[in-house]
């Protein structure tokens, strides 16, 4: 048995990241940059006022009662192409400024009869005007390489003239079930059968995470059963197996899995997801899930995320914080641990963290119920309450 730490070395140097493709920034949401991205323009391009009013060159403060002639307008877009010469103009929120304009007085403050607008506050300083690059210059990054593409990014993009960004391909992942007990939700149980439960909440999850899932169906615990899904899965990046990763007479997602792949990992030193199991074949690789319902999903986040991190250019890693402990816990076995926990955010951003009650790795409840993993190191020492310990966060 391996340790996590090998186990995503060994997926890290196994995967090569995908090709780069270009989408439309309308379409990039998601997804992680192949290359950096620079501002095509500048913003705002020129200087621009604040609020509605007046632009004027402020030399000095003016006093309430001084009276301004207005020399003409300039709304959103239409430039005004005069000088000032103490006067002013009226402008709106995002006109360009008149040249030589340093001020904008917001319309509340002024008296307007024709083409006099008279002061009714003082004005001490000025203010009002976004200078021009405020938001970003030409040529500025504004977003670096491997970064995941939030919906603001692509409105920043937009806003910087980028119409198409080069991305990483989506991983295409193909999970399937394995298990004769195995029926879909919806369906009578006969005695002995459970529905198929974890593909409804993988698929969302990878999709989270920018992958493009699809999910199979459920092959019996037959092996031609099991080959035909490897067959089905041919044009996914990594083929996910659930269940039929241990050692039971039935077990034969692994055994059909042995034949197809080269194993890299048969078994990791944790717990729950001891019996997963990573190899690859030419272009492709397989990760199998232990069927236990939490045992699947610890492994979806410690061995899957990481996995599809790789195929997007990043390092495989988990990004583990640290949290205050609230219980104290008993010495850990052998296997690191990833316990069921909730963490809350508690003053000055303290982390704390509550380990669930029952830990078996059938538990869907307790998975529900949480949203971290609390790791424990093999055969760490008892904790006490108040101790830090490491969280990963979902
Ligand atoms: N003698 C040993 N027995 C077991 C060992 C061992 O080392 N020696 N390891 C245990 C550990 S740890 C785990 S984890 C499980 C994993 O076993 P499998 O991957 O073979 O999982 P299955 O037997 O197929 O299923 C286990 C459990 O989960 C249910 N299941 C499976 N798939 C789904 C699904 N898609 N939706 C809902 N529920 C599912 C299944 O019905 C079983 O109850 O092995 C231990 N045994
Ligand atoms: O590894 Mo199993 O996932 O402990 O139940």
């Amino acid at each position: 048995m391996i340790s996590v730490d090998d186990a995503l070395r060994q997926i890290g140097s196994s995967l090569k990241p995908l090709p780069s493709v270009t989408v439309p920034v309308g379409e990039a949401a998601g997804r992680i940059l192949a290359e950096a991205v620079r501002a095509k323009v500048t913003q705002p391009p020129t200087a621009v006022s604040a609020m509605d009013g007046y632009a004027v060159n402020m030399v000095a403060p003016m006093t309430a009662g001084t009276q301004i002639r207005v020399l003409g307008e300039a709304p959103a877009g239409r430039p005004y192409v005069g000088t000032l010469t103490g006067g002013a103009v009226r402008v709106f929120t995002g006109s360009a400024m008149p040249t030589g304009a340093n001020h904008v007085i917001i319309q509340e403050h002024v008296e307007r009869h024709g083409d006099t607008a008279t002061l009714t506050h003082d004005q001490r300083a000025a203010r009002n005007v976004r200078p021009a690059g405020g938001d970003f210059a030409e040529g500025d990054v504004l977003a670096p390489a491997l970064r995941w593409l939030s919906p603001i990014d692509l409105s920043l993009l937009s806003a910087a003239g980028v119409v198409e960004t080069s991305v990483y391909r989506r991983p295409r992942i193909a999970l399937f079930a394995n298990g004769d007990e195995l029926v879909p939700p919806g369906k009578d149980l006969a005695r002995g059968q459970v529905y198929e439960s974890l593909s409804t909440g993988l698929l969302p999850l990878l999709d989270s995470w920018g992958a493009e899932a699809c999910f199979l169906g459920i092959a019996a615990d037959r092996e031609s059963a099991v080959e035909a899904m490897f067959e089905a899965a041919s044009d996914a990046d990594i083929v996910v197996p659930i269940g039929g990763a241990s050692v039971g007479d039935y077990d034969v997602a692994k055994a059909v899995g042995r034949k197809r792949f080269d194993l890299y990992v048969e078994k990791v030193a944790v717990k729950p997801g001891k019996p997963v199991w990573f190899g690859t074949k030419a272009e492709q690789a397989v990760l199998g899930f232990p069927g236990n319902p939490a045992s699947a999903f610890v492994c979806a986040h410690l061995f899957l995320r990481p996995a599809l991190q790789a195929l997007s250019g990043g390092e495989p890693r988990l990004d583990l914080r640290t949290a205050i402990l609230d219980a104290p816990l008993p010495p850990n076995g052998p296997r690191e641990h990833f316990m069921r926990a909730s963490v809350a955010e508690e003053a000055e951003g303290r982390l704390v963290c509550q380990p669930a009650a029952r830990q078996d790795s059938s538990l869907l409840s307790t998975f529900a119920a949480s949203n971290a993993l609390l790791r424990r190191g093999p055969n760490e020492e008892a904790r006490a309450a108040g101790d830090p310990v490491a969280v990963l966060l979902f």
